[in-house]
């Protein structure tokens, strides 16, 4: 068997920024040195508007180019090749929807991809029942004609289609009621404990990415300004923080 194959990966970390630049018009908009984010840590992104989170984001995901530096995947350069894509599932925005298709169409979509049968389909579907709501399926509507909040939750819901080993999220509590945060915020920490998931999640949200997320980095201008492991006072010093 090739070499490759038989070394354990654990000891390269599952994402690893390195002197990651982005500049729009020569205004540099995101400047990360270092950043690596290890297997199965939740690691959650704040910052006040325009900070950049989003470009960090799409960055990660190989969607825009970076004006200097490089993004890796589990030991892979994102720029580079698509390997990565097998094992990354995301959700940034409604841009990700083929909106024109409904949410049952759209699933069955994104499962060829990861070459899932109408089986493995049906029943991931049916793991979704709760985080639904009874509000997504058998409902007869293109993805475009549901509220944004259900669009939501039918985009977070495809990324882990593929059961994805990392799952990146911007801002996946906006536009959702109460109660789907909530179980939102359940199942979130149920797939870290249970299936050791790596996560990449921006949140306005204070509350909800502290409980969420066991790490915290705060972007202010592009510039990461603080790192924290979370405990009892992160909620609180971050609060501090952004309270003006
Ligand atoms: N295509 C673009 N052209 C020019 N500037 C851009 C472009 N995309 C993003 N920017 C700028 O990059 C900066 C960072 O934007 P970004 O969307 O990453 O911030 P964010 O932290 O996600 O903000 P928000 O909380 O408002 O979603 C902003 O100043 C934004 O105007």
């Amino acid at each position: 068997m090739p070499l490759q194959n038989t070394t354990p990966k654990l000891h390269i970390p599952m994402i690893q920024a390195t002197n990651l630049q982005k500049a729009y018009n020569n205004v540099t908009v995101l400047n990360i040195p270092t950043l690596t984010v290890a297997r199965g840590e939740s690691f959650g992104l704040v910052g006040n508007n325009g900070a950049g989170k989003t470009t960090f984001f799409r960055l990660v995901l190989d969607l825009i180019e970076a004006t200097n530096g490089e993004v890796m995947i589990d030991g892979q350069k994102v720029a580079r090749n698509d390997r990565w894509k097998m094992i990354t599932g995301s959700f940034l925005d409604e841009g990700f929807l083929i909106d024109f298709l409904t949410p049952e169409e759209y699933f069955t979509f994104v499962g060829k991809l990861y070459n899932k049968s109408e089986g493995d389909i049906a029943q991931f579907i049916e793991t979704m029942q709760d985080f639904f709501n009874g509000e997504i399926i058998g409902k007869k509507k293109l993805i475009r004609e549901f509220s944004k909040g259900n669009q939501k939750k039918i985009g977070i819901a495809a990324a882990l289609l593929g059961d994805p080993q990392i799952l990146i999220l911007d801002e996946p509590f906006t536009a959702l009621d109460p109660s789907s945060q909530i179980r939102l915020k359940r199942f979130l920490i149920d797939l870290q404990n249970r299936l050791n998931m790596t996560m990449l999640i921006s949140s306005h949200d204070l509350n909800h990415v502290t409980e969420v997320c066991q790490r915290i980095v705060v972007l202010e201008k592009g510039d990461m300004v603080k790192d924290l492991q979370t405990n009892e006072d992160t909620l609180k010093e971050l609060e501090a923080y952004f309270s003006v």
